[in-house]
């Protein structure tokens, strides 16, 4: 079975385009749990653009299944993971001002670096994942690092897919093979959505956990939107 980790950094954006609490982030973390998601999963940004770093601090006790926090493993980042030790930190290179993660870690150049702050945060009994791109010199330098998982970033496969190219997927499975076979666990996530993640799940063996977020809200607006607008029209009446 394969965890769904539900990425609700767009619930913040939401709420933070009025200010207020709705919809209130911490109410929908409850909520994805009791819908039966195996995970909550939050990327703070350095400019607290959607998930802020009190968001994160308000979720911990209230997240009862599987709380990941994603990010670049700047200070502020690592101190905020050390104090609430969620269930899983993945770190992702992200540049300050990258609109969403569009690159995953170079593992044989940052050896050095991801090695220490993996041992850091493992020290502090947090499960470490790291972000790549599927490339199998990326998983085997994942593996040097010492890290408990590798997130394999799929918008390449998204992309591709969605223009019907069934190949993109190929990459991937060698990957989780290869990650399998190092020790390692493989997640993955990136514009993964209704559309792809049946055929994706089918293909990449190993699968431990998928975090989905973009996507999956957006299906769950329009999957609600002829619901709630048939109310609003009988309130209406
Ligand atoms: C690492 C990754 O692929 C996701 O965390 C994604 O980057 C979500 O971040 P945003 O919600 O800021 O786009
Ligand atoms: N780690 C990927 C994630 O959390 C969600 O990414 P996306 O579905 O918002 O593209």
């Amino acid at each position: 079975m394969t965890k769904l980790s539900v990425n609700i950094n767009k619930i913040a954006t939401l709420r933070n385009a009025r200010g207020g609490a709705m919809p209130n982030v911490v109410q929908v973390a409850k909520d994805v749990e009791r819908f039966g998601a195996q995970g909550v999963t939050i990327h703070p940004r350095p400019d607290e653009r959607h998930i802020r770093y009190q968001d994160a601090i308000d979720l911990k006790p209230v997240v009862t299944t599987e709380f990941n926090i994603e990010g670049n493993p700047i200070d502020k980042f690592l101190d905020l993971v050390l104090s609430l030790k969620p269930t899983q930190a993945t770190l992702v290179p992200d540049a300050v001002d990258a609109i969403t993660s569009n690159a995953g870690w170079d593992t044989v150049k940052n050896e050095a670096y991801l090695r220490e702050v993996i041992s850091e945060l493992k020290r502090n009994g947090i499960r470490t994942s790291i972000f790549v791109d599927p490339t199998l010199k990326m998983i085997e330098g994942a593996a040097k690092t010492g890290t408990d998982r590798i997130e394999l970033y799929t918008e390449m496969f998204a992309h591709d897919y969605a223009l019907g190219n069934t190949d993109a997927v190929k990459p991937y499975t060698a990957c989780a093979k290869r990650a399998h076979e190092l020790g390692l666990g493989v997640n993955a996530g990136h514009d993964l959505s209704l559309h792809n993640i049946e055929f994706f799940k089918q293909q990449v063996p190993h699968l431990a956990e998928v975090s989905i977020g973009h996507a999956l809200i957006c299906e769950a607006l329009y999957e609600g939107l002829e619901s709630v607008i048939k109310q609003y029209l009988t309130k209406l009446k």
